[in-house]
């Protein structure tokens, strides 16, 4: 059955409707920034670059390193950002927008973040870059899509993180239920590195509050990073805690393609201190990922 014209919203030149691209503007891997600024300080390292493009807090640029089409997209801050963004990226390899019918063959394609985020962890150096291995969700967003499809991927370990993480952290009834979501296991391997440190990432959805941070107003549960730094699922612990992550992770495997999301602590949430040198950390961060992606 061809897709509604509001479920598919195309533009009036048939791209799609927030991202306003077009099948095809996208190479097969998509590295998503949050802050549209930071889109030309990665393409400004391709060799070529084909499409720019501007919607809002969209901005994407296409081209080519060293011989391979890549793309970088930003996604603006938050959950509802990402809901948008991993959809409207699908849906320009998954779906006909001419027939408006969903493709025969599915595509899956390389979503590899690349952000900011606090440390929550006293040892974690400032300006250290850290590997998302899990991502614990405290958005919400995942448990409004049926996860029933998600079980060929990780579900199975998906439930054991969970599980363990709700034993640790006492979920309030006013809380989003939280869900759990690996990065892509290939993906990982490329990005294993002495020099990046690998853990839990938890996703939240806010900066102040959510992320226990104080200027006039009060978090209602004092005592959630406390939680978080304690918590430990095997050998691994949550190093650090953004907005984009899980997100990203479970709309990913819902989707069926490949994400992973590296990090650069700007904060550390346990210590109070804050990076001195943030573009020069931002920077390193895209330097690392793109030359991972270069060889
Ligand atoms: O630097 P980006 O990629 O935006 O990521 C982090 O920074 C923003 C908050 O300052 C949130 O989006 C958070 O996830
Ligand atoms: O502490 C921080 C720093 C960057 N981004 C976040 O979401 N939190």
């Amino acid at each position: 059955m061809p897709l509604g014209p509001s479920e598919l919203i195309l533009r009036s030149d048939q791209s799609i409707y927030h991202l306003a691209l077009h099948p095809g503007d996208l190479a097969d891997t998509v590295f998503l920034v949050g802050d549209p600024a930071r889109v030309p300080l990665v393409s400004r390292h391709f060799d070529t670059v084909e499409l720019t493009k501007t919607n809002r807090e969209f901005v994407t640029h296409t081209g080519t390193l060293t011989g391979k089409r890549i793309s970088v997209l930003s996604t603006g801050m938050g959950a509802g950002n990402i809901d948008i963004a991993l959809n409207e990226i699908d849906a320009l390899f998954n779906i006909d927008f001419e027939t408006r019918e969903i493709q025969k063959e599915l595509r899956s394609i390389r979503l590899i973040r690349l952000g900011t985020s606090g440390g929550i962890q006293r040892d974690l150096p400032l300006d250290s870059i850290v590997r998302t291995d899990w991502a614990i969700g405290f958005d919400g967003l995942l448990n409004f899509y049926d996860q029933s499809a998600a079980a060929r991927t990780n579900m199975i370990s998906s439930t054991s993180v969970i599980n363990a993480f709700n034993a640790h952290v006492e979920q309030a009834k006013w809380m989003p239920e939280c869900y759990a979501f690996a990065g892509d296991s290939g993906l990982m391997k490329q990005y294993d590195d002495p020099d990046i440190a690998s853990g839990i990432t938890t996703t939240q959805p806010g900066f102040y509050a959510p992320q226990q941070r104080m200027l006039r107003l009060n978090p209602r549960n004092p005592n959630l990073m406390h939680a978080l730094e304690t918590f430990r699922f095997g050998e691994s612990q949550i190093l650090n805690m953004e907005m984009e992550t899980a997100c990203i992770y479970g709309m990913a495997h819902l989707l069926g393609h490949q994400p992973l999301s590296i990090s650069a602590i700007l904060a550390n949430r346990i210590t109070g201190a804050f990076s001195k040198n943030p573009e020069q950390t931002i920077n390193r961060l895209i330097e690392t990922a793109l030359s991972k992606f270069a060889t």
